[in-house]
C-alpha cells in the first residue's frame, strides 16, 4: 500500500496472507475470509502456481515476521479460478481457495460480508485498501499490515485514465486524481473494504493499475458484487 499507515492488531480480521512454500516460503498475495472454509483472492495471484499443495494461509497476522513454524497455518484443499480469467487487465481477476479444514472464528479472525448484486447502486464513502505490499513501485513486501483510505471513482472517469484498456462493469476503480494513496504489488488479492451502515463489505479485490499511486492512474479492483452468484455457486 502506497501512502498508508500501520494497521492495529485485529483491525482487519478478515485479511489473510497467502504464502507459497517452494524451496523457501514467502508472502505473495492478500486474501479475504468469506466463510469458515473459503478465502477470496485474485486469479492473477495463482498464475503458474495452480498446485494447491504449495499454498499456506495465515489469519490473525499483523506482522509477517511473527510467522514461524509454531504459527497456526491452513493448507489449501482446492483452488477455483474464474473460468473466463486470462489476465488482470482483461478482468475476471477472481479466485477462491478452499481451506483444508474449517476455521474457528474469533474476534481476530472472521469473515467480511459479500456485497449483494442488488446493492450495486450503494455509494460507498468509507473504503480502505489493505496489505503487506509495496509502499512504492520499486520496493519489497512490508512487515506490518498497511492501510489507506481511497475514494471510489466512476467507471467513466476510470476509463478516461486507461485509454489502452477496457474498464468493464465488473471492475471498480479507486484513487485520488493527484495519486499518493493506492494498492501496489503484493497487495493483490486483498480486499477493498468498505464500511456501510456499520457493516464492512469486500467491495473490491486488488487487481491492477499502471504503476502505483501515480496521478490520474487509479487502482483497478475486481467488483465483487458482480460475482456474488458465482461465489455462492462455488462455495455453498
Ligand atoms: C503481481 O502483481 C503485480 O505485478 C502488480 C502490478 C501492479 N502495477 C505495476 O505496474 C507494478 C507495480 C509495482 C512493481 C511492478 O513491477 C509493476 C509492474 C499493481 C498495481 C496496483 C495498483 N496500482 N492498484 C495493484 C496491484 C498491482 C499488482
Amino acid at each position: 500500500v502506497v501512502g498508508g499507515t500501520d494497521s492495529l492488531r485485529g483491525e482487519w480480521p478478515w485479511q489473510v496472507t497467502l504464502q507459497v512454500k517452494l524451496s523457501t516460503q514467502r508472502h505473495l498475495c492478500g486474501g479475504s475470509i468469506i466463510s469458515n472454509q473459503w478465502i477470496l483472492t485474485a486469479a492473477h495471484c495463482i498464475d503458474n502456481l495452480e498446485n494447491p499443495n504449495i499454498w499456506r494461509v495465515y489469519a490473525d497476522i499483523l506482522k509477517l515476521s511473527e510467522i514461524n513454524e509454531d504459527t497456526p497455518v491452513f493448507k489449501v484443499q482446492e483452488i477455483i479460478i474464474h473460468p473466463q480469467y486470462v489476465t488482470a487487465e482483461t478482468g475476471y481477476d477472481i479466485a477462491l481457495m478452499k481451506l483444508d479444514k474449517p476455521m474457528n472464528f474469533t474476534d481476530l479472525q472472521h469473515p467480511i460480508c459479500l456485497p449483494s448484486k442488488e446493492e450495486t447502486n450503494i455509494i460507498y464513502t468509507n473504503c480502505w485498501v489493505i496489505g503487506w505490499g509495496y509502499t512504492k513501485e520499486q520496493d519489497q513486501v512490508q512487515d506490518i499490515l498497511q492501510k489507506a483510505t481511497v475514494p471510489l471513482i466512476s467507471n467513466e472517469e476510470c476509463q478516461t485514465r486507461y485509454q489502452q484498456d477496457r474498464i468493464t462493469d465488473k471492475m471498480i476503480c479507486a484513487g485520488d486524481r493527484k495519486g499518493g494513496k493506492d494498492a501496489c504489488k503484493g497487495d493483490s488479492g486483498g480486499p477493498l473494504s468498505c464500511k456501510h451502515e456499520e457493516i464492512w463489505y469486500v467491495v473490491g479485490i486488488t487487481s491492477w493499475g499502471e504503476g502505483c499511486a501515480r496521478p490520474e492512474q487509479p487502482g483497478v479492483y475486481t467488483k465483487v458484487a458482480e460475482y456474488a452468484d458465482w461465489i455462492l455457486e462455488k462455495t455453498m
